[in-house]
């Protein structure tokens, strides 16, 4: 068999989870090339994702080189990836999740967003993280920051802001464990669909045989259905990163619980529901909790959000 290979975007972390994957595939027998390309997201630093407001900024070049057989299987944090993507591109497998929460990261040892005694700026770019410091920490000052993980932590040095808040997985893989100053409640800070979890995308063309020998090699099974129950939520919500949602779905032998809800921008209205069942339904489950949300008020905050965007 050929080598499989493997397309990534060239940040860092990607490299790191492509490198991950690839040492999975290896572990199980097969030959890999890594094929990294540059992406619109990575190019364009000064504006928001959420202003750019395309779909897919992290994947499109990237797709591009899998519909045209450049390479057989890309590797994304699932958290990047559309709800619905385009036309004969599938997502194949997850592998096995890592700590999904967020966390506050600073060089002031003491930094703490709900024990803090000074008042803290923190950098941040996501729609979601800010709706939710608004929400339950509405003392903590918010400035804009984008860039990578490592972009970011420059800046922060740079004097930017006292602390930034990031999802743990980015910052253990990158190895700033040591920054750390809080882990923020799962409760309070629910993750969005997919964080902590790398998602292996392909294009229909892709031979079976191949296909059903790298799903054997990187599938997790438990992981693949909290994605099944999440990317199910985010799908009737028609969204990617960019709006304010969040779920999270944990397994507890053949029950899976999904706990999912949307914020306002602004942080003055956060929906939050719960809902639990068998995993085998697990896409049905995160497809009702979502129409839950919607009928609770879910629909006026999504309206507003694409409203905002269209002036
Ligand atoms: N928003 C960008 C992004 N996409 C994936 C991760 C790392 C965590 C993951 O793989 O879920 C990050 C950084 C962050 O949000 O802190």
């Amino acid at each position: 068999m050929s080598p499989i290979r493997i397309g990534t975007r060239k940040s860092k972390l990607a490299l790191w989870q492509a490198e991950y994957v690839a040492d999975l595939l290896q572990k199980a027998g097969m030959e890999t090339e890594l094929i990294p390309l540059e992406t619109k997201g990575d190019k364009i630093l000064d504006v928001s994702i959420a202003k750019i407001g395309s779909k897919g900024v992290f994947t499109e070049e990237i797709e591009a080189a899998l519909a045209s057989g450049e390479m057989d299987i890309a590797v994304h944090s699932a958290k990047d990836m559309q709800s619905v993507l385009p036309e004969g591109f599938e997502l194949i497998a997850f592998t096995d999740r890592e700590y999904p929460g967020d966390v506050l990261v600073s060089r002031k040892k003491d930094a703490s967003l709900s024990k803090g005694e000074k008042p803290l700026t923190v950098g941040t770019s996501s729609v979601r993280r800010v709706a939710l410091l608004k929400h339950h920490f509405p003392h903590v000052k918010v400035v804009d920051m984008r860039g990578n993980l490592q972009t970011r932590i420059r800046k922060m040095d740079e004097g930017q802001c006292d602390a930034l808040i990031l999802a743990f997985a980015g910052v253990h893989r990158m190895g700033y464990d040591d920054l750390i100053t809080e882990k923020l409640p799962l409760t309070l800070f629910i993750p969005p669909v997919g964080q902590g979890c790398i998602a292996i995308e392909a294009f229909t063309h892709l031979d079976p045989e191949r296909r059903k020998k790298i799903r054997a090699a990187l599938n997790h099974l438990p992981t693949e259905t909290r994605l099944l129950a999440e990317r199910a939520f985010l799908r009737r919500l028609e969204g990617g990163c960019s709006i304010p949602a969040f779920a999270f779905a944990e397994l507890d032998g053949d029950r899976l619980c999904i706990s999912a809800g949307i914020i306002d921008p602004m942080g003055q209205k956060r929906i939050h529901r719960e809902l639990e069942g068998d995993a085998k339904n697990a896409e049905n489950l995160g497809h009702s909790l979502a129409g839950e949300i919607l009928a609770a008020g879910g629909r006026e905050i999504l309206d507003d959000i694409h409203r905002q965007k269209n002036i």
